[in-house]
């Protein structure tokens, strides 16, 4: 198989060990969450999330998903504290989601699936930059916000409302002054673990944090995610859906919890 990695029946994740075989690897993403089987680790410090909305550059759809980038050339957006020993940069976020509302996100609870998942991706800033960072055992710090339905997200819409410009792969739009921050729970209790990215190259550079609380996203909003396209502009099309890997083996990690 070429690098043309997907999520299609020739192209999903049962085929990606064939040019990325770290995804038999010892520390992959995701995973599913068994509340009851984690570990209440009291010496755990709360997230500390810090996002300057005027960091944020534009949104666009890579032909996996869609995603807004940040300025990270300063300490303007980070994390800090929670699991990590260090200061992480906000680089981009994006989600992952279904073809229906029963399912769609990565990381499972106790084999509950969500309609979607969103990604905050953040790096760590003892390393030169984004891409070197990444292949670094502890160089990538990605918070999982779950989205359950419910009520229709406002902070949501401000994405949904810039999908008409970004429907087909590669393209993209500028998009400013939107604070993620709007995008957190309102308890920022979690699950935290060691893994990987969950998509090529499947790199194990990831301190994952999963919040317990999920945000509210409508039917009818996460209908407008799904008329996004995996296609580019001019190629038959095709609808950006069930862009998720599924749980991968534990293999032995602990899955540690910041409450009881
Ligand atoms: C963890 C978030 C993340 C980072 C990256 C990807 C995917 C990611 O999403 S996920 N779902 O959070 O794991 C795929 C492309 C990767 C990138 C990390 C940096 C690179 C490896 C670049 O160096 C080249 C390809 C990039
Ligand atoms: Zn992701």
């Amino acid at each position: 198989m070429s690098h043309a990695w997907g999520y299609g029946a020739d192209t999903g994740p049962d085929k990606w060990a064939d040019s990325f075989p770290i995804a038999n690897g010892p520390r992959q993403s995701p995973i599913d969450i068994v509340p009851g089987e984690a570990s209440y680790d009291p010496a755990l410090k709360p997230l500390v999330l810090k996002y300057d909305p005027s960091t944020c550059l534009e949104i666009l759809n890579n032909g996996h998903s869609f995603q807004v980038t940040f300025l990270d050339d300063i300490d303007s957006s980070t994390l800090k504290d929670g699991p990590v020993l260090f200061n992480h940069r906000l680089k981009q976020f994006h989600f992952h989601w279904g073809a229906s509302d029963d399912h769609g996100s990565e990381h499972t609870v106790a084999r509950t699936k969500y309609p979607a998942e969103l990604h905050l991706v953040h790096w760590n800033t003892k390393y030169a930059n984004f891409g070197e960072a990444a292949s670094q055992p502890d160089g990538l710090a990605v918070v999982g916000v779950f989205l359950k339905i419910g009520e229709k997200n406002p902070n949501l819409q401000k994405l949904i409302d810039a999908f008409d410009s970004i429907k087909t792969k590669g393209s993209q739009c500028s998009f400013a002054d939107f604070n993620p921050e709007t995008l957190l729970p309102g308890c920022l209790d979690y699950w935290t673990y060691e893994g990987s990215l969950t998509t090529p190259p499947l790199l194990e550079s990831v301190t994952w944090i999963v919040c317990k609380e999920p945000i509210s996203v409508s039917s009818e909003q996460m209908a407008k995610f799904r008329s996004l396209l995996f296609s580019g502009e001019g190629e038959t099309e095709c609808c950006m859906v069930d862009n998720y890997r599924p749980p991968q083996p534990l293999k032995g990690r602990t899955v540690r919890a910041s409450f009881k």
